[in-house]
């Protein structure tokens, strides 16, 4: 029985941040400026503290203009679309993220609508989604996760995925629709799975690659996936942890990762795997957006 490749996440994200790193400084060597990126908070939800602290901190180990934005989960939807007009109109601010998801009495969409296309580094802008899907993705800014998930995939099986059975499970427009819209133009045959899928195990041996993206902890067994097949685990559950101690909790995927070890070819752990790679993505896609707002707009992604 051999183990699985461990696809380590941490460190590919690494590797991503220093060429990041060197781009950002090459940037700000030939304009002065450096990439901003503007991080909005609406409430305080303490999952969304940690990335957002992440974030932060991996901006200014990079050298970014970062902001954040905090603002009481009672803020009026008016006042949230008055600082996005702020952040669209600040020189200073290349990209624009608001945290999702927002109190319900603010409408998502209408935000996500108003933030300026070449400052949507989340890729969630209907010109972005637009340029993916129709296949121009060298024009959009791609949301990050899926982005990230597949730098992994090309890292672990080759550039060349065409032909592969991609199974996505989830269908959400930040992880499930954009992961297969990348995935199809990498010329996989793509199955997208949802809460309504019939004889969900057996559409998923039929994988080559799994991507789960459904927020149900460990719901994905190892007996549903093919020999040497490569899984993606987006999911990011908390679960309460009492031998840790009291209160304390641990993180666990969508997948049942330890049921998975004996047949898998390659697998990502959680945490340290498509987690860290969302972050040097966003990184990214602010290097990106600064550089073509700053007059480099025949630039493509660099990721
Ligand atoms: N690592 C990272 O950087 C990130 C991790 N995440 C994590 O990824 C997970 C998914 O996030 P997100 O896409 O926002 O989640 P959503 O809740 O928006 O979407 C979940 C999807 O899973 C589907 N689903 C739910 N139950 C089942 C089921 N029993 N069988 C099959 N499909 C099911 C839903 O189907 P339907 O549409 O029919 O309801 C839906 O399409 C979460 O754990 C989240 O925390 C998210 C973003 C970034
Ligand atoms: N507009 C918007 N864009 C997002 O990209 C977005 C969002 N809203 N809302 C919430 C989700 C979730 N998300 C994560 C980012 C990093 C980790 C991450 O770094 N995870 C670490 C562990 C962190 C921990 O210990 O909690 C890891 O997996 O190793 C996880 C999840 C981005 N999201
Ligand atoms: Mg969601």
């Amino acid at each position: 029985m051999t183990q699985p490749t461990l696809i380590d996440g941490k460190a590919i994200a690494a590797t991503v941040r220093d060429e990041i790193g060197r781009r950002a400084s090459e940037l700000l060597a030939s304009t002065g400026k450096r990439p901003g990126l503007a991080v909005v908070l609406v409430g305080e939800d303490p999952a969304s503290e940690v990335y957002v602290r992440s974030k932060d901190r991996t901006a200014n180990e990079l050298g970014f203009h970062s902001v954040k934005h905090t603002l009481p989960a009672s803020t009026g939807e008016s006042h949230l679309l008055e600082l996005i007009g702020t952040l669209n109109d600040d020189p200073d601010i290349h990209g624009i993220l608001v945290q999702l998801p927002l109190p319900s009495h603010i409408d998502e969409s209408k935000v996500l609508r108003l933030i300026k296309p070449e400052k949507d580094v989340d890729g969630f802008h209907p010109v972005n989604v637009g340029l993916l899907t129709s296949g121009e993705k060298d024009h959009a800014l791609i949301p990050c996760t899926p982005h990230g998930s597949l730098i992994l995939l090309k890292r672990t099986l080759g550039s060349d995925l065409s032909g592969l059975n991609a199974v996505v499970v989830g269908r959400s427009n930040i992880v499930g629709k954009p992961m297969a819209s990348l995935l199809l133009q990498e010329s996989c045959t793509v199955t997208v799975a949802h809460s309504r899928t019939k004889d969900l195990p057996d559409v998923i041996r039929a994988a080559d690659i799994v991507v789960a993206a459904v927020g149900r902890p460990e719901m994905i067994r190892g007996d549903w996936i093919k020999r040497g097949a490569t899984v993606i685990d987006v999911g990011i559950n908390r679960l309460p942890a009492p031998e840790k101690g009291e209160g304390k909790t641990r993180l666990v995927g969508d997948v049942a990762f330890r049921e998975c070890q004996s047949h898998v070819g390659a697998i990502t752990p959680v945490p340290g795997g498509v987690g860290p790679m969302t972050i040097v993505m966003l990184m990214a896609n602010t290097l990106t957006a600064a550089r073509r707002q700053l007059g480099f707009p025949e630039d493509k992604p660099i990721f």
